[in-house]
């Protein structure tokens, strides 16, 4: 017999909402101010979306006569929305960490890149690998998020420089996206290094000329969807000439403008992504105060990405000065083999000690505002009647306990939960 729901979450000592008043993201106050139930109950209907939240009495009382299929007693455990990761780049073959090494004896991350390392390697490397591989490999990592509580991750190409290897990887991502529990944002990156031997006048023509209109035969035959477009703006790299073309083009296919900005010099990126009208930058670590209040007033979000000022060693991104001013903050993983993390508890952590947000923060950067910078807060990010019953439940009294537990999330995630269906049952928690 069928029920009349999926699930009954029941009892929580903590429900995690973020925010309850239809808000697409948060700044300054409410970033600060995360809104938390005390003794709380969700529903998720039979479509996977939440039909109700609230106190544990009054959900008791409304569904007396209601029959779920699974029904969880979280008492004494917190219940947040699944985690949104907004960058990171998961496919790929060839590992770098012989470059761990080289960094760690002080070489910089371009410093690599020109000695043929780096982005390079892995093109190499992933041009050479076959789809299967590379979906294997990208089911094990995307799997490993999932189990550190990350429900939706956006997805970027980029380790093929040229039209089949790039193909090659939107396809994988767009088979994981059918297979997989997880929700995925698919970020065209093609503009992501300057293929050897050729200049970035002769990398950006062929990303406009053959590149861009395969992609939109693709997308408008229905084989390939992709979401957002992405350029790495950077010095020896590309140029803010060559991204505002690339970046233009792709909004005009409809993509999602979304892209490494101001990362290891002042670009002017941020200024560039504002006036295009960019949904997200990432990186930002050198972004100028003028790109800072041009990101708030255009509503850019900025996704900062604490694992990559903490392995290369830069200055970290000016987290404070952005929340103050009123930039949407969002966080990502960076997950690439630069920065080999699957763990948005992790980058929340770093996030709180390196860049000074506090806990609340990092939580609304890796939910609400992290699905804002994909297009999907009014979807995801919160725990809010209508969207996606994404859950993350924790074998903890408080919520803080996700990031203050260093590395932690195995022993503190109890179920990780996507549109109502319970796909990661970690048994082994033993509570604290
Ligand atoms: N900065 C450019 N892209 C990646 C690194 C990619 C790589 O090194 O393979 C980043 O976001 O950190
Ligand atoms: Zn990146």
């Amino acid at each position: 017999m069928s029920q009349d729901f999926l699930l009954l979450v029941k009892n929580a000592k903590q429900l995690v909402l973020i925010c309850d008043g239809g808000e697409t993201f948060l700044t300054k106050h409410g970033m600060k101010n995360v809104r938390v139930m005390e003794n709380g109950s969700v529903v998720v209907g039979r479509d996977g979306l939440i039909k109700a939240v609230g106190p544990s009495e009054t959900i008791k009382a409304q569904y007396s006569h209601a029959s779920f299929q699974k029904e969880i007693d979280a008492t004494g455990m917190c219940v947040l929305p699944g985690l949104v990761d907004a960058h990171t780049h998961p496919v790929w073959a060839g590992d770098r960490v012989h470059e761990f090494a080289m960094k760690l004896a002080g070489a910089s991350y371009m410093d690599v890149h020109r000695a043929g390392g780096g982005i390079h390697f892995t093109v190499e490397h992933t041009q050479a690998a076959n789809a299967s591989d590379l979906l294997a490999s990208l089911r094990g990592r995307l799997d490993r998020m999932l189990r550190a509580g990350t429900t939706l991750v956006e997805c970027k190409s980029g380790y093929g420089l040229e039209l089949q290897t790039e193909l090659k990887m939107l396809r994988v991502i767009e088979e994981a996206r059918k297979s997989l529990d997880v929700n995925i944002s698919a970020t065209y990156c093609g503009a992501h290094a300057v293929p050897r031997g050729k200049t970035v006048a002769e990398a950006t023509d062929d990303i406009l000329q053959v590149q861009l209109p395969r992609l939109k035969e693709e997308m408008s035959a229905g084989t390939l969807r992709v979401d957002n477009i992405d350029v790495f703006c950077e010095r020896g790299v590309f140029d803010l000439d060559a991204t505002r073309s690339i970046l233009q083009a792709g909004k005009d296919l409809g993509l999602k403008i979304n892209f490494h900005g101001d990362e290891l010099h002042p670009m002017n990126s941020a200024q560039l992504g504002a006036e295009l009208g960019a949904l997200a930058i990432s990186h930002l670590e050198e972004v100028t105060d003028e790109g800072i209040a041009a990101m708030a007033t255009a509503q850019t979000a900025a996704v900062l990405l604490p694992t990559t000022a903490y392995i290369l060693r830069l200055p970290q991104p000016r987290a404070r000065d952005m929340i103050d001013a009123g930039v949407i903050v969002a966080l990502g993983s960076d997950f690439n083999p630069n920065a080999y993390c699957c763990s948005m508890p992790i980058v929340m952590h770093l996030a709180c000690v390196n860049m000074r947000m506090s806990m609340p923060e990092a939580l609304a950067a890796a939910t609400i505002n992290a699905a804002y910078a994909l297009g999907r807060s009014h979807t995801h990010g919160s725990l809010e009647v209508g969207k996606h019953g994404d859950l993350v439940l924790l074998n903890a009294p408080r919520w803080e306990h996700l990031i203050y537990q260093v590395g932690g999330h195995q022993e503190v995630i109890r179920y990780v939960i996507i549109k109502g269906n319970v796909v990661y049952d970690n048994d082994r928690t033993v509570g604290l």
